[in-house]
């Protein structure tokens, strides 16, 4: 494994300066601003490819959750991906992306009826139902509307995903789903069965997220497989959940393919899809910050929580370099905190960054392309960054910078 294997395909380092997509970020972020996600297009499609490719007979979702514009969306028809969304707004998104809505799997805990409605009406492909009253109010949107609506069941196998406890969705206690332990999901099973207008396609589970090792996944899908093959359903959709590298030294994640195989080897002839979303996005993206002030250990930089909160949430563990010119100063312990008020609004603990690291230089942070934009708000009436598309020696604006006008336009 090389040292920088947490960088996007295209890196290349000039001088000391980082280039993506054949670009300088320093001349990036001069355009630009900062803090700004740099997105390496070419990366994030031999990513989505590569699950493509190790699932032919399959379907891949995108899990839009990681990171959605209407940019992405276009990409992937093309890619051959479907797309998996979980709210009214993420389904909007995949609207204004002209996404065909038969490749739309809709999920969420609490779909409302409004949601469910304009799902129903735009012809989503499937609608993975997560609880009995969902499956009532779904039966009786699709008939008001005369539809038969294909449904997927999903279904908590009550396995440990070996992740962060905030991001574990497996277990019998998870608020995702319908328990297997309990007989939950065969009632449910019985239940679509008996309403006429859903169809049941098959049955569906997600372990959880930025999970590295493969037993969880292969108990999850033993089990799926188990409860499917007595009652005639042919289909299982096995979730997202693949984990990323963030820093050099992290454990490497098995590849789509090894985590397909295993898959594969548990469930046989049964249809499968799956729904990769960090796994696409994660690695293809680099945060650029600039320093602002360094105060002993601190380096304060121009972003913080309100563009990934993921530190201050899960603990997460995050790599930084200088990225806008060479220096040949020792590294010295650092710690890139954010512009936030709060003393937790750390991006990047234990950071080795130059010693002469002044106001003005660059950092960039990878493996920030999944949770980041996609959970980033405005705390601190912080203005969210944009999303630059590079690709060879272009540059693209696919979410334009927030302004501060963006923000007092809610206000009366
Ligand atoms: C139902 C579902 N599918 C897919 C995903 C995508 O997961 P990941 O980004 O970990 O691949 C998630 C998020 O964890 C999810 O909840
Ligand atoms: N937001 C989480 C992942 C959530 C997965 C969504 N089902 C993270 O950053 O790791």
């Amino acid at each position: 494994m090389s040292i920088d294997s947490v960088w996007p395909a295209t890196t290349a380092w000039r001088e000391g300066v980082l280039h993506l997509g054949g670009l300088a970020v320093t001349d990036l972020a001069r355009e630009h601003g900062t803090p700004a996600y740099i997105l390496d297009e070419a990366d994030f499609h031999a990513r989505a490819r590569a699950w493509r490719d190790a699932l032919p007979d399959g379907d891949v979702h995108y899990g839009g959750k990681a990171f959605l514009c209407p940019e992405v969306v276009r990409w992937l028809g093309p890619l051959g991906l479907n797309l998996d969304v979980c709210t009214g707004g993420e389904l909007a998104v995949a609207q204004a992306g002209g996404m065909p809505p038969a490749r739309v799997v809709f999920h969420g805990n609490n779909k409302s009826v409004t949601e469910l409605r304009r799902a129903v009406a735009w012809g989503v492909g499937c609608v993975v139902l997560d609880s009995f009253t969902e499956l009532d109010r779904l039966a009786a949107i699709a008939a008001e509307h005369g539809r038969v609506q294909d449904v997927m069941i999903r279904v908590t196998p009550g396995v440990d995903a070996r992740t962060h406890k905030s991001i574990a969705t497996g277990g019998d206690d998870s608020k995702f789903g319908f328990s297997l332990a309990a007989g939950d999901a065969a009632r449910a099973v019985g239940r679509v069965r008996a309403q006429p207008s859903l169809r049941l396609r098959g049955l569906h589970s997600h372990i959880g997220s930025q999970i590295l090792t493969l037993d969880g996944f292969a108990e999850a899908a033993r089990r799926m497989a188990a409860f499917a093959r007595p009652l005639g359903i042919e289909r299982l959709d096995l979730g997202g959940g693949l984990g990323i590298a963030y820093r050099p030294g992290d454990p490497q994640p098995p590849t789509p393919s090894e985590l397909v195989a295993v898959l594969q080897k548990e469930t046989g002839d049964l249809h499968l899809s799956v729904e990769p979303g960090r796994s696409i996005a994660g690695p293809s993206t680099v945060a650029l910050y600039t320093v602002g002030t360094v105060k002993g250990p601190y380096v304060s930089v121009d972003g913080g929580m309100s563009d990934n909160p993921r530190p201050a949430m899960y603990g997460a563990a995050y790599t930084t370099r200088l990225a806008s010119r060479a220096s040949t100063a020792a590294p010295r312990a650092a710690t890139v905190v954010g512009k936030h008020c709060e003393s937790g609004d750390i991006l990047v603990r234990d950071a080795g960054l130059p010693a002469d690291l002044a106001p003005g230089d660059i950092l960039a942070v990878p493996a920030s392309g999944a949770y980041q934009r996609s959970m980033a708000g405005n705390y601190n009436h912080v203005p969210r960054p944009p999303v630059i598309a590079v690709r060879d020696g272009a540059a693209r604006v696919v979410v334009r910078r927030e302004t501060e006008d963006d923000l007092l336009r809610l206000y009366r």
